[in-house]
């Protein structure tokens, strides 16, 4: 084991954790193939908290935060070792069908991905097939609401979502994640495809979803990381000796203290933009 391992500092014991835990990795080791990823992962992301994880190309980010609804399941050769739980339960217990473990952790993806279909059916397609039986024009309104882009987008819902701007695109994607009623939705690099105006309403959305859904977000740009998240995991990689990349988390705490006054000095150096 690495020198700048460290688990005690894994699990930060701060006043941004003492909600209750939403969900909870402990040595969680990710393998594509024979190859092992990411390494002996332990963190608590607590609920209606924002998380952000941090940390050079290819340290792990997210391939840990795919663990998290199981898409990994979906890419040939992913396996998972350790534990996963989602309020308890193994979230890859036998029993745990990871379409609706999907349903209750949503995800938005780096490329605004909506279906070619119109901004209506973007948000209610999903729920008929989950079997909705409520209003949908009342689930399409909110959800659109709830992602900030209902006055954009009211008087066009017929229009393709395809037709919008990127950074409404996103939206509606995160829109489309909201009607599935998520306790988590996790986002990968949700901004990097986006202008710096889109990019600050999706920041603003995050803000105030976070006071119903807990939110892992990936990211590259570290003042967005500062700006939306409580908590900060940050993740290096380093060399095996059989020459491959693993990585592994190297300090998690709340996000002030991971850009402020850190505990390790690989965290510093790489908020300070020393390396990575
Ligand atoms: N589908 C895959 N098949 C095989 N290896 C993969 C796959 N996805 C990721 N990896 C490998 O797992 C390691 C971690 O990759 P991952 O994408 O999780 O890192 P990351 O920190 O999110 O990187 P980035 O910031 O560049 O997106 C890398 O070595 C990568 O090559």
């Amino acid at each position: 084991m690495s020198d700048s391992y460290h688990p005690s500092q894994s699990a930060p014991n701060s006043a941004a954790l003492l909600a209750e835990a939403a969900l909870k990795t402990e040595n969680l080791n990710v393998y594509y193939g024979d190859k092992l990823a990411v390494r002996d992962v332990s963190l608590i992301i607590p609920r209606n908290r924002v998380v952000a994880f941090i940390g050079p190309s290819g340290c792990g980010k997210s391939t840990v935060l795919r663990c998290f609804n199981r898409m990994n399941d979906l890419i040939t050769g992913a396996r998972v070792e350790g534990q996963i739980t989602f309020y308890d339960v193994d979230l890859y217990g036998k029993s745990v069908d990871p379409v609706s473990v999907r349903r209750r952790i949503g995800m938005v993806f780096q490329k605004p991905n909506p279906f070619p279909k119109s901004i209506f059916e973007n948000i209610a397609f999903g729920a008929r097939i989950n079997g909705y039986k409520g209003d949908l024009d009342e689930l399409v309104e909110q959800s659109l609401r709830k992602a900030a882009i209902w006055d954009e987008v009211k008087d066009k819902l017929k229009e393709s979502g395809l037709a919008l701007s990127g950074g409404q695109q996103q939206r509606l994607c995160i829109a489309r994640a909201v009607a599935l009623s998520p306790d988590v939705i996790l986002m990968d690099e949700p901004c990097s495809a986006l202008d710096p105006i889109s990019t600050m309403r999706v920041e603003e959305l995050i803000h105030e979803l976070k006071q119903q859904y807990t939110i892992v977000i990936v990211t590259h740009n570290m003042h967005q990381a500062s700006r939306v998240s409580d908590l900060t995991a940050f993740y290096n990689a380093e060399a095996t000796q059989k020459g491959n990349k693993v990585g592994y988390l190297v300090e998690y705490d709340e996000t002030t203290k991971i850009f402020h006054n850190p505990a390790r000095q690989e965290t510093q150096d790489y908020v300070s933009g020393r390396f990575g």
